[in-house]
């Protein structure tokens, strides 16, 4: 080979490589989209197998988007039209955002009168004629309607779009008598306008791909304007708005201890081994973070009740995961500064704790909880007894697991919390979400009996 092929052979192979490191950096940008990261590698190889992961997560998360987004997608809102008539929004017009957002910050907003405000009444111990009742996860993929609509939508573009999430929201109402509507939405919307990327991982959840390793990454951490959430506010005022007082307008926040988990956990956790690294090793760094969270909450839920909300539940799924002590020092305490700060600005909205596994005995005693979510592992006599002791209302803890049972055990289940707990300061639920795996027709008997066998009672 003559030394001038030789020359060549080796610059086709420079710019073969250079190329590929090219094509290589395009995809990247491609991938990372408008986030237009830079990666610095300062912790070689630890860093590239992150950077590889999160490359391949991102792959993942863009394939869904990219797959929904070659669909003809138009926003299709049928339970949602009608109102959205009534307030002159075109949902084909470029500014409907703006249009929603106008109406939901005017100073003169007005919501239609209140026809079943049941829910309302019990927390305020008012006459009622029957129990209220409402499940976790209504809006979901139990719901083949539901099912339909994330066919063409990803789940974060649902939680982003006001009228998507409000006609999803609308969407259990249409098959069953609840007295009140969760707001379709996540706990985990706030560490994304906190900074973190999350994405939601098919058959796995919600994934945090650079979760918080340690304090100094405190600092890729912000506080954003309340506004960054306004999607969840705007969604809140138009489905109250549609429900047309017919149901209870319910907003709703993760706590921060169970939001802390998932940002340094990365997602679901056996263990929760790495989190509690952090609150045993570096106590006043995980104190400043919790603090954070609960800052930005503050401001979350009292913008929710501004909004629409009517009755707002924290949400503390991972309560369980602390002893008595821990938990109050890194899980309650948090919860009651939200709860009081928001009460401060809005005393008349009640707030509903559940502290999933373990501590609703602790939740009992705080004056800013109006209402303690009991989950299903917990013992519902003992719950009725504290509540007659602390004067507040209980709320729950049908196992989710009774609904696969035959409907004559759903209804006598559902007969004998009623009996435990009574009919003067209950409002009936599950204990846990609703799962993908239950029958329409079974929610059905759990809402029907509540329904009837209360009424009975009251009469
Ligand atoms: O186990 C995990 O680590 C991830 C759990 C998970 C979350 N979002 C998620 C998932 C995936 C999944 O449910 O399969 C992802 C998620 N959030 C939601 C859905 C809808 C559904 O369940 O079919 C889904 C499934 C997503 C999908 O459509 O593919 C919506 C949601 N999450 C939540 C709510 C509030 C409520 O429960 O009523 C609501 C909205 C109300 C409604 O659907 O009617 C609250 C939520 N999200 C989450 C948690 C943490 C606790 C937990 O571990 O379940 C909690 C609080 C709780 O349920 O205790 C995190």
């Amino acid at each position: 080979m003559s030394h001038n092929s030789q020359n060549q052979g080796k610059l086709h192979f420079l710019f073969h490589l250079l190329s590929l490191f090219v094509r290589l950096l395009v995809k990247i940008q491609i991938l990372s989209k408008q986030k237009s990261k830079i990666f610095i590698f300062y912790k070689f190889p630890k860093d590239i197998q992150n950077f590889i992961n999160f490359q391949k997560q991102l792959a993942n998360q863009m394939s869904e988007t990219d797959k929904l987004a070659q669909q003809p997608r138009t926003i299709e809102v049928p339970l949602l039209q009608s109102t959205l008539n009534r307030l002159g929004i075109d949902k084909n017009s470029e500014n409907w955002r703006q249009q929603v957002r106008t109406f939901r910050q005017s100073k003169d907003q007005k919501f239609p009168a209140m026809k079943n405000d049941t829910l309302l009444r019990v927390v305020k111990r008012e006459k009622i004629d029957h129990l209220p009742i409402w499940v976790m996860r209504q809006a979901g993929r139990y719901l083949p309607e539901f099912r339909e609509v994330r066919k063409v939508w990803s789940f974060f573009e649902l939680c982003d779009n006001p009228l998507l999430a409000a006609e999803v929201t609308l969407q259990p109402l249409e098959r069953f008598p609840m007295d009140a509507g969760i707001i379709f939405s996540d706990i985990l919307v706030v560490p994304k306008v906190m900074g973190m990327e999350v994405i939601m991982e098919e058959k796995r959840g919600p994934v945090f791909p650079q979760p918080l390793v340690e304090p100094s990454d405190l600092e890729k951490l912000s506080i954003p304007d309340p506004e960054a959430l306004g999607d969840v506010y705007d969604a809140l005022y138009l489905f109250r708005q549609a429900v047309e007082g017919k149901v209870t307008t319910i907003g709703f926040a993760g706590a921060p201890w169970t939001l802390m988990s998932y940002m340094i956990e990365g997602g679901g956790s056996k263990m929760f081994s790495k989190v509690k690294k952090w609150i045993f090793k570096w106590k006043e760094e995980s104190k400043k973070l919790l603090n954070m969270i609960s800052d930005v909450l503050i401001e979350y839920i009292s913008k929710q009740i501004e909004g629409g909300a009517q009755i707002i539940q924290l949400f503390d799924s991972w309560a369980g995961e602390l002893g008595n002590e821990d938990y109050q020092e890194f899980g309650l305490s948090y919860c009651v500064r939200v709860a009081t700060e928001v009460k401060k600005r809005h005393p008349q909205t009640p707030i509903i704790m559940f502290a999933k596994g373990n501590h609703s005995d602790m939740v009992f005693k705080h004056d800013c909880f109006d209402c303690v979510g009991i989950d299903y592992a917990w013992d519902l006599s003992l719950a009725a007894k504290y509540s007659q002791q602390y004067n507040k209302v209980i709320q729950g803890n049908l196992d989710p697991g009774v609904l696969l049972a035959e409907k004559d055990t759903i209804r006598e289940k559902t007969r004998k919390m009623i009996d435990v707990v009574g009919v003067d300061r209950y409002i009936v639920n599950l204990g846990h979400g609703m799962w993908p795996e239950h029958d329409l027709e079974h929610l059905a008997v759990f809402v029907d009996e509540t329904h009837k066998y209360s009424a009975l009672k009251l009469k």
